[in-house]
């Protein structure tokens, strides 16, 4: 398997503050690949390095075979960050036509991605309503749309899911896991929800700024002896 996102001995320092140490990664092109950890773990931190929003202080990322950060791969990847960067005065529309636009799209293909993405999210009925009416969770939406909006081959989602019905959440996943199968997609999500962890081909649990263990859930679980992933998390951590 190719390696469509490498991390190679990354470490970053906010002040004092370590936030990532000596962090190694391999996700395999065509993978779904979750980064589990608690609340201050470095998951964003890390994320946005391999978006090329932010550089290490030390160690290298590759996304696709080139070093990041790199403005001509921002066509191939899609980012969903944590808080919503969207226009407010806007309606929905307007926004996923303003971020369509800033990629090659022909009209015709953003029109059809814009029925795609609204299709997914299930935005359909709210895209004439300015974002400063929408809820928390529809603006989630809208975002997870616009991560979606140009095709990307990676996909980095940082906690996608939250504020979202289950029944909804359910649809994304099986929607990203089409992509995944059917169109060798990778797809990067943070999460801090276990049974969203379970739905990932590989995880990385993360402590502190460091990654305490990889693996597929069910791999981890077997050599962790445990029931569950919050119970490797435990065991791993004390090791
Ligand atoms: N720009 C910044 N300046 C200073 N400190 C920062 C900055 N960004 C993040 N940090 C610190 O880095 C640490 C890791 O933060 P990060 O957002 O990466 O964690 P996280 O695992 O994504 O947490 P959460 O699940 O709550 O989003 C935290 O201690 C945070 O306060």
């Amino acid at each position: 398997m190719q390696h469509a996102v490498s991390v190679k001995n990354v470490s970053k320092r906010y002040r004092k503050n370590n936030v990532l140490r000596q962090v190694d990664l391999m996700i395999g092109e065509g993978s779904v690949y979750g980064l589990i950890g608690p609340s201050g773990a470095g998951k964003t931190t890390l994320v946005k390095m391999v978006v090329g929003m932010e550089v290490p202080d030390q160690g290298e990322i590759h996304v696709l075979g080139q070093s990041m950060p790199n403005l001509s791969l921002m066509q191939r990847i899609g980012y969903m960050a944590q808080s919503d960067a969207l226009y407010f005065e806007l309606t929905g529309r307007e926004n996923l036509q303003f971020f369509g636009s800033l990629y090659q799209l022909k009209t015709q293909q953003l029109k059809e991605r814009i029925k795609y993405v609204v299709d997914l999210v299930n935005l359909e009925k709210d895209l004439s309503k300015k974002v400063s009416t929408y809820s928390g969770g529809m603006k989630r939406r809208l975002s997870l749309a616009i991560a979606f909006i140009q095709n990307p081959d990676v996909l980095i989602l940082d906690e996608p899911t939250v504020g979202i019905d289950p029944a909804l959440r359910l649809s994304i996943w099986n929607e990203l896991l089409r992509l995944k199968n059917e169109e060798g997609k990778t797809i990067i999500v943070t999460t801090h929800v276990m049974d969203e962890a379970e739905k990932c081909d590989c995880i990385a649990m993360i402590r502190e700024g460091a990654i305490i263990t990889t693996g597929s859930p069910y791999a981890l679980k077997k050599n962790y002896s445990a029931n569950n992933l919050d119970d490797v998390f435990l065991k791993a951590g004390r090791m």
